[in-house]
Parts: structure tokens; sequence; C-alpha cells
């Protein structure tokens, strides 16, 4: 069988700490030896992001050029259509076939909306769930059939994630980032400093292409 191939999807509006920081921990939770950052291009639900596609994808790339465990695809740039996560793992899934164990790695809050994903639940037919700690989001799903969902689903055997394609999900013990990308967009309006949120190759290029600016 295949290896485990997480795929990290984002705005990454930008990238930043704890994205990077989370996911490296996550990667010598469960032994992965790629991850591959996903940035979207429309995002499904949210405002459009301020940067461009091209600047998000600049800003990642700086980003993982010294840090090995992480590659990039950029598929979702070339739909213009909203950048539904289960569309990108179909066509993931055909081009890999019904084997290979396949993961997408998101964080707490993003578990939480989870349900209002498109087609929400046939993204257990199709990958596992790595899901990252973060500050502020409650452990607990909304409601009870949603809490029932992620039981069913849960597992605490990492080796299930590499040895099964699809259906299982993972609550990291990652440490908690108190990073977001909204907090640094609004820093940067503020005229705030950003060091120690993001790589410095980051914060040289933001400033360069003059963005999030006050
Ligand atoms: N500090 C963090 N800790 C854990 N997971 C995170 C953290 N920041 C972002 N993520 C997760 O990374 C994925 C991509 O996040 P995204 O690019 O939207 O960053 P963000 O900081 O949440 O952005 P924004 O503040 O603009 O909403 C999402 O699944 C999100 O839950
Ligand atoms: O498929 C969906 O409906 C969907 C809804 C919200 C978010 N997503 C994906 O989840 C990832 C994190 O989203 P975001 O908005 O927190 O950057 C990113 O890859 C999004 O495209 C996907």
């Amino acid at each position: 069988m295949a290896s485990l191939h997480a795929l990290f999807g984002g705005t990454f509006d930008p990238i930043h700490y704890g994205h990077l920081k989370t996911v490296q921990t996550l990667a010598q939770e469960v032994g992965l030896y790629q991850v591959t950052l996903l940035p979207n291009n429309v995002p499904p639900h949210r405002p459009q992001p301020e940067a461009s596609a091209a600047q998000r994808v600049a800003m990642v790339k700086l980003a993982i050029a010294d840090r090995p465990l992480f590659n990039l695809d950029t598929r979702e740039l070339e739909r213009q259509t909203p950048s539904y996560t289960v569309e990108t793992l179909e066509l993931l899934r055909a081009e890999r076939g019904e084997q290979q164990p396949l993961a997408f790695i998101i964080g707490q809050d993003s578990l939480l909306s989870l349900h209002k994903w498109h087609r929400w639940q046939q993204l257990m037919d199709l990958c596992h769930l790595l899901v990252c700690q973060r500050p502020g989001y409650d452990r607990a799903m909304p409601t009870p059939d949603l809490q029932r969902w992620l039981e069913q689903h849960q597992t605490q055997d990492a080796s299930a994630l590499h040895h099964q394609p699809a259906g299982l999900i993972w609550l990291a013990d990652t440490p908690l980032v108190p990073v977001s990308a909204t907090d640094i967009r609004r820093r940067r309006h503020q005229g705030l400093s950003c060091d120690d949120l993001l790589p410095p190759a980051v914060i040289d290029y933001i400033n360069y292409q003059g963005l999030y600016r006050p």
C-alpha cells in the first residue's frame, strides 16, 4: 500500500506559524513525510481574500522554501468556481486510485463548521481528517448528532490512518498556536509589527508588495 498522502487546504491570506508549526508537530505525531499545501482560489465560505491568488501562492512558496516537509499543489487555482474540497478530493482520488490513504488537514474551527461544507458527508468516503487544535475553539461539536458522527469516525490508532484509504478522524494533540491570518491583517492595517507570527521572508514579501497596508 502507498504511504499516507496529507493535504492542507487554506486561503493562506497570509500563511503563518499557526499553519506551519502545528502541521510540523502533527507530521511527527502521525508520521507524515510530506504535506501538500493546497491554496484555494475562491474560498467557499468567506469574503474574497485581500491578497491575489498569485500573491498567496508566492507567500506559500517563500514559507516552505526551507521546510522540506511541505510541497505545493496549485490545482484549485485553475478552477474559477468555489474551491469545494469534495471536488478536489474526487480529482485526487481518481488520480491516485481507491486504495491510496489520503488525509485532509484542518483546524478545530473548520471541524466545527464542517457540516456547512458542500456535500460534507461525502468527505469521509474520500479522505481521513486530521484536526489540529486551535485556541478559542470548543472541542465538542455543536450538536449531539454531529458529536455522534465525530465519535463514529474518530480513531486513536495512528497506524490505521496509514492502512485504511479514508473514513477516520484524528484529533491531534498539537500545540495551541495563537495566530490567525485575520489578526495578522488587522495588525498590519493598524501599523503593528507581525514579527514572530510568520516567516521573515513572507513579511519581506508583504512589505515589498505593499499588502495589508494601513
Ligand atoms: N493557529 C492555527 N492553529 C491550528 N489550525 C489553524 C491555525 N490557523 C489556521 N488553521 C487552520 O488552517 C486552515 C487554513 O486556514 P486559513 O488559511 O483560513 O487561516 P486562518 O488564520 O484561519 O485565516 P483567517 O483568519 O483569514 O480566517 C484551516 O483549516 C484553519 O482551521
Ligand atoms: O468545500 C467546502 O464547502 C469548504 C468550505 C469551507 C472551507 N473549505 C476548505 O477548507 C480549507 C480551509 O478553509 P479556510 O476558509 O479556513 O481557509 C480550504 O481548503 C477551503 O477551501 C471548503
